[in-house]
């Protein structure tokens, strides 16, 4: 044995390799890039916001004005068990986000925490038919958040943070607005509007409802998702991709009932299922808000476990953060200690992510080459360093 050959020896005892990567830890999770679909406006204030909104312009309709209780009471009243229960504590925050400087600040306030967060990318989404009642008109209410928006963007900077955010406009299901809506996104395309969805309770208001603002956007060679597979499952799906031909669905977590796990583990897709997987149609998933409405019961349960491993497009979501009091840190780390996820699930689940983005494709190569891949390589070779090596962010 030559000297070079046992000093490789040793070097091979001092260092074993790793046989199964270590959990992530909640620090790690929260430095990791992280991409977001799914994520209300009106669903993410933070609590102390509403108060001070509700104080300024005189809105007496809140249970209380202390931030604490304010925000426990959100997520009490949203823990329902019932889509239309949890809907009805939106009444509260859209109350207070009538005026464009209240949508600019709100919208401003969701960038940085969402920056703060890790969040690299996000679309956020909201309905601007819902912030008219003092007078703003459409255009002005894009205008502001929009303006938002782009301050939130220049604050995270400040912080030595990078994210980028676009706005998807939302048509409320139960009216008859969505045409106007899917023309207003249109119009802003070139100013921040990435996209359109649909929302508000689903049974009883199939997507098919709102076909001419779908075929109007096709015609535009614009983006939309909708709604679709959360209170009520398969008809949903497959009018929100089959009559409607959405990029991609908000929750879609109802398609597990065709999905179907025989005792030997055998697993049989229907055609609605085949079809999803085999198109790669991007699943918008939200645990937290799942479970709050009944659609799951518990993380362990949560059909994410399956349609990851049965290699769906699925990704996660935070959809509410104040009625759910969470985070995309706080969503990972639920599925890392639910499914024993890795630094390697995570970024596949970004990567979906930002695969399945609105923006033009060279922009989210990018995103996912020089932003997402180096970060978590960053988190995994940490390791290799004295004190772990962990990067300031
Ligand atoms: O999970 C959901 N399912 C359906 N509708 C929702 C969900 N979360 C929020 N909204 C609805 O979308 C509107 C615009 O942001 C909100 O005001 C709320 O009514
Ligand atoms: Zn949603």
């Amino acid at each position: 044995m030559t000297s070079d050959d046992s000093r490789t020896d040793t070097a091979a005892h001092r260092v074993p390799l790793p046989v199964s990567p270590p959990a992530p830890t909640e620090e790690q999770i929260r430095r990791a890039p992280k991409v977001l679909l799914h994520d209300h406006l009106d669903g993410g204030l933070r609590p102390a916001t509403v108060a001070e909104l509700a104080s300024e312009q005189g809105y007496e309709g809140l249970p209380t004005r202390d931030p604490a209780e304010l925000g426990a009471w959100f997520v009490a009243a949203a823990d329902s068990g019932s889509l239309e229960r949890y809907l009805e504590t939106f009444a509260h925050t859209t109350a207070v986000m009538q005026t464009a400087d209240a949508l600019t600040r709100v919208a401003a306030e969701c960038v940085e925490d969402l920056a703060e967060d890790g969040v690299v990318y996000a679309e956020v989404r909201y309905a601007p038919e819902q912030h008219l009642t003092a007078g703003l008109t459409l255009t002005e209410v894009v205008r502001a958040v929009n303006e938002g928006f782009r301050e939130g963007e220049r604050r995270a900077i400040a912080a030595g943070r990078r994210i980028r955010v676009g706005a998807l406009l939302t048509a409320m299901r139960h009216a008859a607005r969505s045409l106007e809506i899917a023309e207003l996104a249109n119009e802003h395309r070139e100013s921040g509007v990435v996209g359109f969805d649909i929302a508000g309770a689903e049974a009883g208001f199939p997507p098919t409802r709102h076909l001419d603002a779908f075929e109007y956007l096709k015609r535009e060679n614009n983006h939309f998702t909708i709604h679709a597979g959360e209170a009520f499952g398969l008809p949903s799906i497959w009018q929100a991709l089959q009559w409607c031909g959405a990029d991609r669905l908000g929750h879609g977590v109802r398609i597990i009932d065709d999905i179907e796990v025989a005792e030997d583990g055998e697993v049989r897709l229907g055609r609605l299922a085949a079809y999803v997987r085999d198109k790669r149609v991007p699943l918008e998933l939200c645990p937290t808000s799942n479970l709050q409405t009944g659609a799951a019961s518990s993380y362990a349960e949560h059909p994410i476990g399956l349609l990851r491993e049965l290699r769906f497009r699925a990704t996660v979501n935070t959809d509410n953060r104040l009625m759910s009091d969470t985070s995309m840190s706080r969503e990972f780390t639920h599925l890392v200690r639910a499914f024993g996820y890795t630094l390697d699930d995570l970024q596949w689940f970004t990567v979906n992510a930002m695969k399945s983005a609105f923006i033009p494709f060279d922009e989210r190569l990018a995103m996912i080459n020089d932003v997402i891949k180096p970060g978590y390589a960053a988190l995994r070779s940490a390791w290799l360093f004295h004190g772990g090596g962990e990067l300031r962010s």
